[in-house]
């Protein structure tokens, strides 16, 4: 048993995070305790955000992020979101810089709480994504599911924002396909060697979208902040949008977009809401908690 950490059950527009303080410590949590925190009710999680000690100078944390089935994801913007809101209550301060394993990603709270996110440059070559097989253009590439001659779902553009991402564009309510059946299908196709996250992404004006999405390793969630950046960049490189969008993300039980704007300079910065929910220890190893009885700790 290590001894335990202090942890905080959040939520990004309802992608339910757990923000866990390994600062100062040597070891890292562990898949299985990320399986055992998922199989409670009260932890039941899609990602976990583990703060680490920097390891770069000029960044303020290295940041470990895994999915609820255990496995390692290199991005997770509602979950940085989560971090920043946590940090900014602890420190007073309102700027981080954190690092992950597919980059450095600058983040700020603002005046109204809001936090905007940096999650750095979309990346459209087939074997950065990765794909398994070559593709010119990734703005719509060949994958179908359905009938061959009336596919349900079909020519997503793909890209990776940290992590891959397939975005399926679609003519009405994303809520009304049966995502719980493709999801997986698509998740887990061949052309995807790392799997991918799958999102429906539906125009409601040049300006906003409205998108739900399968995420790779946790399922369907109901709201994914790397999804929408991914959606939104490919509205813009499609033609279908301006490069800032409000997305309504439709499963989300909070009534409140997440903006995305793909800058000139080519970084997609994300801005939305972190809510804190409850505070408590873990052990990092076994995934044992206890919750707090008053909040204390990472973030009120
Ligand atoms: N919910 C996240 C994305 C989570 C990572 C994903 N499941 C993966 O494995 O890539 C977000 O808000 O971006």
């Amino acid at each position: 048993m290590a001894e335990l950490v202090e942890f905080a059950k959040m939520n990004g527009l309802g992608n339910k995070i757990l923000v866990i303080d390994m600062r100062d410590r040597s070891d890292k949590v562990t898949p299985q305790a990320a399986v055992t925190l998922n199989a409670d009710a009260a932890t039941q999680f899609d990602q976990i955000m583990a703060i680490h000690n920097p390891k770069a100078p000029g960044t303020d944390a290295w940041i470990d992020i895994l999915n609820s089935d255990g496995s390692k994801a290199q991005a997770c913007g509602n979950g940085t979101r989560c971090v920043v809101q946590a940090l900014a209550a602890e420190t007073g301060r309102r700027t981080f810089t954190f690092q992950t394993v597919a980059g450095i990603l600058n983040a700020q709270e603002h005046e109204d709480g809001t936090i905007s996110v940096d999650m750095g440059k979309p990346v459209f070559d087939w074997n950065r994504i990765p794909l398994s097989e070559e593709f010119f253009d990734t703005s719509r590439i060949e994958l179908q599911i359905g009938p061959i001659d009336a596919p349900i779902l079909h020519s997503p553009s793909v890209m990776s924002m940290g992590n891959p991402h397939a975005v399926f564009w679609v003519d009405r309510d994303p809520m009304d396909f049966d995502l719980e059946r493709f999801g997986p299908l698509l998740e887990n196709h061949p052309v995807f060697p790392e799997k991918a996250n799958i999102t429906l992404a539906q125009v409601v004006s040049a300006s906003s979208l409205r998108t739900r999405t399968w995420e790779r390793g946790a399922g369907l969630t109901l709201a994914c902040g790397s999804a929408a950046c991914a959606a939104a960049v490919s509205g813009a490189r499609t033609g279908r949008t301006g490069r800032k969008v409000d997305i309504d993300v439709a499963s989300s039980p909070a009534r409140q977009p997440l903006t995305i704007e793909w800058r000139s300079d080519d970084h997609v910065v994300m801005t939305g809401p972190a809510e804190w929910e409850w505070s408590g220890k873990v052990d990092p190893s076994t995934g044992a908690f206890t919750r707090d009885e008053e909040p204390e700790a990472l973030a009120r």
